[in-house]
């Protein structure tokens, strides 16, 4: 085995059942079996289960008296039959055709995040990341390393880099859209003519751009065709945390139920789990102004003002967010699930966030221009805050904390007066 493939064999993901059993670490083997629930099912899997259910239940429930622990063993065990029951009959992906190839656009720390989980699952398969910086090119080629973004990170060996898109985008059967939503519409004017009309497009972009007050899912059909398939994978899930093979959860929203299956078969993992949606708004909509209220929340966090007023705004956030939401036609699941509440709870509270970064620094009292300046990541919620304010308008609905965020961001308040000013609202029943 090669220094590379020792490294990369090192960073391969997380939860080992066996070792955790061995180990007699109960949770660590329950977390396993639960995320095996994604994986084609093994012919060992029920003795397996049962030395879980076993192993986590030998020493855990002495607390509880003999009926209960009863009661709960067979909860767990028909929720895992269930489960078995379920996945054999489920087709994988590569069972219906090979994978052959896979085209990610943006080389940032997303894009080769999602890469990397593809290129892990599928060896045989190709991941290439279309980059426009030559440099960053050679050094994934070379060093198998994005020294940009991840650069604490091997990549597997099936993950390459180039600058030309007709060699990226040719034979690919999935594109990842990973470039900024700003600057997503002059990318796919560049490579409008090379692309497949039947390549399905899965954009993990979260955002709304500024020029039009559009969201992903209006930008790519007005710039492709509206008939062109799209996917938005969405949801709780830092580029760092995906590398390391921590167990994530994110959801494909399509008005294509069987494409947003496919992706759903694509992404799936031990280590990620995929919901499928049709609401793709509700989905694009809390992405994006998740971000912003991670700025909100980062603030709270620079100025110190503690747990209570951390609470009291991102209860107030989530909020805002069902009120426009709903507004624009968003389901009450989509905006309480994985790419809703999940994905506000992680940015707003989660360090590895740059929006709540951008947020924290204000809070602190630095300058935007000097914080943008210093980071060479994209803070969605710094555009998208600028035109949530149109939405409010155009959907007639009040939004204070996101209004409060676009204010500070535009310098015409400061963080502090806008927790002041936000403080002294009229008081209201909650809706
Ligand atoms: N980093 C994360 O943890 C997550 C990010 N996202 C979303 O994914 C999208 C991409 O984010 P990251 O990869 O983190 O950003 P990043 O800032 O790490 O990388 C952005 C990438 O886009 C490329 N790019 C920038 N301008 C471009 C242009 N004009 N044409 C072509 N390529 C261009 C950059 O060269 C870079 O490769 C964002 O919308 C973000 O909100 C979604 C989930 C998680
Ligand atoms: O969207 C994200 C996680 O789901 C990443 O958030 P940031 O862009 O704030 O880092």
């Amino acid at each position: 085995m090669t220094a590379l493939q020792q490294q990369e064999q090192q960073q391969q993901p997380l939860v080992d059942l066996a070792d955790a059993l061995a180990a007699g670490d109960a949770a660590a083997a329950v977390a396993g079996a639960a995320l095996r629930s994604q994986s084609p099912p093994r012919p060992a899997q029920a003795a397996l289960d049962a030395a879980v259910v076993s192993a986590a239940t030998a020493d855990a429930g002495l607390l509880y008296p003999p009926e209960e622990r009863k009661e709960i063993r067979s909860s767990w065990n028909s929720l895992m039959r269930w489960s078995r029951y379920f996945r054999s009959k489920e087709e994988s992906i590569t069972e219906r055709f090979k994978l052959e190839k896979v085209v990610v656009f943006g080389g940032g720390s997303f894009g080769t995040a999602m890469a990397v989980s593809l290129a892990r699952q599928n060896k045989d398969m190709q991941v290439t990341l279309l980059l426009r910086d030559p440099y960053l090119c050679k050094d994934i080629n070379e060093l198998h390393k994005n020294t940009r973004y991840l650069e604490d990170f091997v990549l597997p060996p099936n993950v390459n880099a180039t600058t030309a898109a007709a060699e990226a985008i040719a034979g690919a059967q999935f594109a990842i859209h990973a470039v900024p939503v700003q600057h997503t519409r002059a990318f796919l004017q560049s490579i409008k003519e090379l692309l497949p009309p039947a390549l399905p497009i899965i954009s993990v972009s979260k955002g709304i751009e500024v020029t039009t007050g559009q969201l992903m899912s209006e930008v790519i059909p007005s710039v492709l065709s509206k008939k062109h398939p799209t996917v938005y994978l969405s949801g709780p899930s830092f580029a760092k945390e995906v590398m390391r093979g921590q167990p994530t959860g994110i959801v494909a929203a399509s008005k294509d139920k069987a494409l947003a299956r496919s992706i759903q078969r694509l992404f799936a993992s031990p280590f990620m789990r995929v919901n499928t949606t049709t609401d793709v708004i509700g989905v694009e909509i809390c992405g994006s102004l998740k971000n912003v209220l991670a700025i909100a929340a980062g603030i709270v966090e620079g100025l110190e003002l503690g747990p209570n007023a951390m609470a009291a705004l991102v209860a107030q956030g989530c909020a805002e967010i069902r009120w426009l939401a709903t507004k624009m036609g968003a389901k009450a699941a989509t905006i309480s699930g994985l790419s809703g509440l999940g994905d506000i709870m992680l940015t707003c509270y989660g360090s590895l966030s740059r929006n709540r970064s951008v947020g924290v620094r204000l809070g602190r009292g630095e300058k935007l221009a000097d914080i943008l300046a210093s980071s060479s990541q994209v803070a969605e919620g710094v555009a998208t805050a600028a035109v949530v304010v149109n939405l409010a308008r155009k959907y007639r609905v009040q939004l204070p904390v996101l209004t409060a965020v676009a204010q500070v961001l535009d310098g015409h308040i400061t963080a502090k007066q806008a927790v002041f000013e936000i403080m002294a609202l009229p008081q209201i029943e909650e809706r």
